[in-house]
């Protein structure tokens, strides 16, 4: 069980910035969100919350927007049923569908099972979407497949159902750890699961890696990924907001990479690289 703080945030005026505030907010840790008339519900796990941190939002330095906020502890509540509740399943593209276990199965589609407990924030979806949606033209026929910041792990798990052959799924949490095991046993694949960071590689090389996190992470971890990344190889990211995309290019070239594709969902980016 994990203790949650509530924000009431009060926007005006409300349109864009309640999007743009919540893209900001998902960068500091804020995993789910509900919208209201005047503004947005926004929750983060109180061990991840820093004043600092949300008063250094570029968002709350522009004049043409007012934002006005106040936040209290939640009640304990059993998140993972509460998601559970809430969570319904993605279709990308009439081709790939995620959900979970009590979902109704869509014939012709192809599947990835999931238990979405605490590692799935609801705010997550459209990256997530990209991300499935760039792998759908990547062969990875027996490649050497990393997933950092797996969660759940279904990029991992998508990558060995299209036949990757090693697969190794980080995540800095402990609940996605364990959710992405279980996973990865729903979904009969075998994934080599860890709990880390980028401070975790250097041993190994990849062919492909996957990368879905945030902004600040990717921008300092890049060029640790492709120094882990095979001459020729393929970086996949996303969680980025299209506002981050000149940040996070700029890094990816002085890194080596190439760009080879950019898909946009609603406010979000995700990137294909190649080494
Ligand atoms: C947006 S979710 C993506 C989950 C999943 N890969 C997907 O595409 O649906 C980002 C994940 O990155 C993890 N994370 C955050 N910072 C990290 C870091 N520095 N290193 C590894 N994982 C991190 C979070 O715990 C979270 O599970």
């Amino acid at each position: 069980m994990q203790n949650y703080l509530e924000f009431n945030f009060k926007i005006t005026p409300l349109q864009p910035w309640n999007e743009i505030l919540m893209a900001e907010l998902i960068e500091i840790g804020f995993d789910s969100f509900t919208e209201e008339i005047h503004g947005i519900l926004g929750y983060i796990q109180t061990e991840l919350f820093h004043e600092d941190q949300l008063k250094a939002l570029s968002i709350f330095e522009n004049e043409n927007v007012k934002i006005e906020y106040s936040y209290e502890e939640m009640p304990n509540i059993n998140w993972n049923e509460e998601w559970e509740k809430n969570f319904s399943p993605i279709n990308i593209d009439d081709k790939v569908l995620i959900r979970a276990e009590f979902h109704e199965s869509v014939p012709g589609m192809h599947e990835i099972i999931i238990q979405p407990k605490m590692s799935f924030g609801t705010g997550h979806h459209p990256t997530t979407h990209l991300m499935i949606q760039q792998m759908m033209d990547i062969d990875f026929t027996g490649k050497k497949v990393l997933d950092m910041g797996c969660g759940t792990s279904v990029l991992a798990i998508y990558a060995k159902q299209q036949g990757a052959g090693d697969t190794k799924a980080i995540d800095i949490d402990e609940w996605s750890v364990e959710n992405s095991k279980e996973n990865a046993a729903r979904n009969s694949v075998e994934l080599d699961i860890e709990q880390g960071t980028a401070e975790n590689l250097g041993k190994e090389n990849y062919d492909i890696i996957l990368a879905n996190i945030n902004r600040n992470i990717l921008i300092s971890d890049i060029p640790t990924y492709v120094s882990v990344l095979n001459e020729g190889g393929k970086l996949l990211l996303s969680g980025l907001c299209f506002f981050d995309v000149d940040d996070i290019l700029e890094v990816c070239k002085e890194s080596g990479l190439t760009l080879k594709k950019k898909l946009q969902r609603e406010e979000w980016v995700s990137l294909l690289l190649e080494k």
